[in-house]
């Protein structure tokens, strides 16, 4: 089994990182990862992003939002979480959850953590979520992958899977809130390195184990990666279900309801109600949105020369763009 760490943060590369070990490296090798994002939300590949975050919240506090290969639910990351990894070849190696875990277990248990599998494939301390897990299943290769909480702000995680209150209906896959807590509550010197150090000493128990360190070439393609895919907002945001919402905005003056129906990141219908409409014919608004991707740059383009104050009575673009794509 080949052992990797590297020192990125930054979610974007990390996530492309993951990719390309699975398809790039050694198909013949079963691999085991450690990594850590800065403050991100990483959201399983069938969900509706947008149904799992406070846009907001994100932006506000600079939180990367990055859509994943496996399934799942949505989870928050900062450098008091670790990530694990395992590639494996399924026809050789067991591939169920609770299988996959064991390593993590025994490493946090000899370290004082007396963590439990759950039947949800997460695991837990005094009844309270520390790692959720998800999978992926390739071309006869499984990624198991999962989060350990060690010293997480748990006020950001709570705050920032919270959408807005806007009625969306998808066929996107939910994520399941949880009580969570951090190991260090429980342990409170338990620490990510000593952490890597006793996980790496037990999986040399089973395995033998052979250290890789990225080269510049591997760095160079994953760096790609990140950029054609996992930075962008089509694979982040757009990948999502097709949906639909109802957006309530209330204003000095008056309120807004818009409804839109959107598929893969694009406006495929909008309605706008409300009952301070001024001159302009507000379904000239309505026009100029359809088609149009529902971010905020593409939705300000697709209205600008429009005087929207006249439309809507005491708004404004930049106002109705942000209402709109968040
Ligand atoms: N970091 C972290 N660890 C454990 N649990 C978390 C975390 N962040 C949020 N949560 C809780 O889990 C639920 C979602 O649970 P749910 O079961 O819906 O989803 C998961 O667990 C997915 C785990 C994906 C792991 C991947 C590994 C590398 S990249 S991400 C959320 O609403 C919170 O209550």
């Amino acid at each position: 089994m080949i052992f990797i760490e590297w020192p990125d943060t930054d979610a974007y590369f990390n996530l492309a990182a993951e990719e390309y070990i699975f398809q790039q490296l050694d198909k013949n090798q079963d691999y085991a990862l450690l990594w850590q994002n800065r403050n991100a939300v990483i959201v399983g590949k069938h969900q509706n992003t947008i149904e799992e975050i406070n846009q907001d919240f994100v932006e506000e506090h600079d939180i990367q939002v990055v859509r994943r290969q496996s399934g799942g639910g949505a989870v928050y990351h900062d450098l008091g979480n670790l990530n694990y990894t395992f590639i494996i070849n399924t026809q050789t190696s067991l591939y169920d959850f609770k299988e996959l875990s064991l390593p993590i277990v025994h490493a946090l248990q000899r370290l004082g953590a007396q963590v439990e599998f759950t039947g949800r494939n997460d695991l837990v301390l005094d009844g309270k979520k520390i790692s959720g897990a998800a999978q992926m299943i390739k071309q006869g290769r499984l990624l198991h992958h999962g989060t350990l909480l060690f010293h997480s702000n748990l006020e950001m995680l709570g705050k920032v899977l919270v959408a807005k209150p806007a009625k969306i209906e998808s066929k996107g896959i939910k994520s399941v809130r949880s009580r969570v807590t951090n190991m260090r509550d429980y342990v409170p010197d338990i620490s990510i390195d000593q952490f890597k150090s006793t996980f790496v000493q037990t999986l040399a128990e089973e395995h033998d184990i052979t250290r890789y360190e990225l080269s510049a070439a591997d760095r160079a393609a994953i760096s790609a990666l990140a950029a054609e895919k996992y930075s962008t907002w089509d694979w982040n945001y757009g990948q999502s279900p097709e949906y639909d919402v109802k957006k309530e905005y209330r204003f000095d003056g008056g309120g807004l309801s818009i409804y839109l129906k959107v598929n893969k990141g694009v406006i495929q219908s909008v309605r706008i109600f409300g009952d301070y409409f001024g001159a302009g014919e507000i379904s000239d608004v309505e026009e100029r949105l359809q088609s149009v991707t529902i971010r905020e740059d593409a939705v300000k383009a697709a209205l600008s020369g429009l005087e929207i104050n006249d439309y809507i009575h005491g708004l404004d673009l930049d106002t109705l763009a942000h209402f709109i794509a968040v």
